[in-house]
């Protein structure tokens, strides 16, 4: 009974990582520690597949991540892949937030090399609207939204100092004497990019000789793609604070990722308190998010061919001893 059940899985998951490496695009996120981000990750795997995304989502999780997490994360179709650690160098640096250190490790999704290109998203991050089309775009880009700098997390920075923000660049005027305006800087929440070795090999060589600074892998994403970074409307990436530094940038009922960025906004911790918190859009946005995390009919149905329901075999397979990661074709 076990090895005819354990026989048909291996060409269930034979079939699927077939059909995965077929379709060489997939979605991508991060995810680090026992905490509650497995909740954003569960929530943007069921808002991709609410907005029928055609491509998997790979979750490359540290190797803290606990094993209860990883088997909701394979229960809602994601690929799960461990990855290593990547530190910086040994620094002083104070970063915007202390666990910013821990992102750096996002660096490892460029070794996914078996996809062509993918979509990054933060688990703190929702998909509205089917954005499977940003995987057209020309390949030998860096595509991300453009950053905002008017938080106190930028109170660090010349930018925030003299009121300069690239959101409004005519509002304050670069000050010649800081020498030149700095490059268009986007958010590292989200982006469009194409796995590669050698990339990947000189990103964690560049790494090595780069001083950190406070935001961590957004600046040294920032630093290593300038010559390549090619800005999308912000549609694809809300970053929330926008809402009330720069609402005539936004157009709400287009946007179609929210970035639930702004300290209080994580959606799944959400108390309302915190400064901004209580704004009417904030409080939709997160109740949209949660509508989607609590639906039901979007939690992910394993079916084998015949499109018969196939959970209860992964739970029969769970309970003789065989755990495995299945690599569906989609999470969506
Ligand atoms: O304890 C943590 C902190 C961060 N992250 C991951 O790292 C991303 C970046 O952190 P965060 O979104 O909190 O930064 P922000 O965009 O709010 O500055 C998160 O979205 C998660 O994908 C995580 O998995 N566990
Ligand atoms: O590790 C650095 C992080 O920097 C970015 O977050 C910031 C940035 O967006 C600021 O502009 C906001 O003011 C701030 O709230 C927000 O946390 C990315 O979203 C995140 O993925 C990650 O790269
Ligand atoms: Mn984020």
């Amino acid at each position: 009974m076990a090895s005819d059940l354990v026989s048909a899985a291996t060409k269930h998951a034979m079939s699927l990582a077939k059909a995965a490496s077929l379709s060489s695009c997939a979605y991508v996120t991060f995810l680090a520690g026992n905490g509650d981000y497995v909740k954003g990750v569960v929530g943007l795997a069921k808002g991709l597949r609410k907005v029928k995304a055609a491509y998997p989502l790979v979750v490359a999780v540290l190797p803290d991540v606990p094993e209860e997490h990883r088997r909701i994360l394979v229960s809602q179709g994601c690929i799960v892949r461990e990855i290593e650690p990547v530190y910086p160098p040994e620094n002083q640096t104070q970063f915007a937030r202390a666990y910013y250190v821990i992102n750096y490790s996002k660096l490892r999704i460029w070794e996914f090399v078996e996809y062509s290109k993918m979509i990054y998203l933060d688990g703190d991050i929702q998909v509205f609207d089917n954005i499977d089309h940003l995987f057209d775009m020309s390949s030998g880009y860096f595509y991300a939204v453009m950053d905002c700098f008017c938080e106190k997390t930028w109170s660090h920075s010349p930018q925030y100092k003299i009121g300069y923000c690239q959101q409004c660049p005519n509002k304050v005027q670069w000050p010649v004497e800081l020498g030149p305006k700095p490059p268009l800087y986007f958010n590292a929440g989200m982006f469009v990019y194409e796995p590669s070795r050698p990339i990947y090999d000189d990103l964690l060589q560049t790494l090595k000789i780069t001083p950190p600074t406070s935001f961590a892998e957004q600046d040294f994403l920032n630093m290593f793609f300038r010559d390549i970074y090619r800005p999308i409307p912000p549609i694809y990436n809300l970053v929330l604070a926008m809402l009330w530094r720069h609402p005539e940038n936004i157009e709400l009922e287009k946007v179609k990722v929210v970035h639930y960025c702004a300290a209080g906004s994580k959606p799944w911790r959400y108390t309302g308190e915190e400064e901004n918190m209580d704004r009417e859009d904030i409080t939709t946005l997160v109740k949209q998010w949660r509508d989607i995390y609590n639906d039901e009919s979007l939690d992910y149905k394993r079916t084998n061919a015949e499109g018969e329901d196939v959970n209860n075999f992964t739970a029969v397979l769970s309970e003789c001893g065989v755990v495995y990661y299945v690599t569906a074709p989609s999470a969506a």
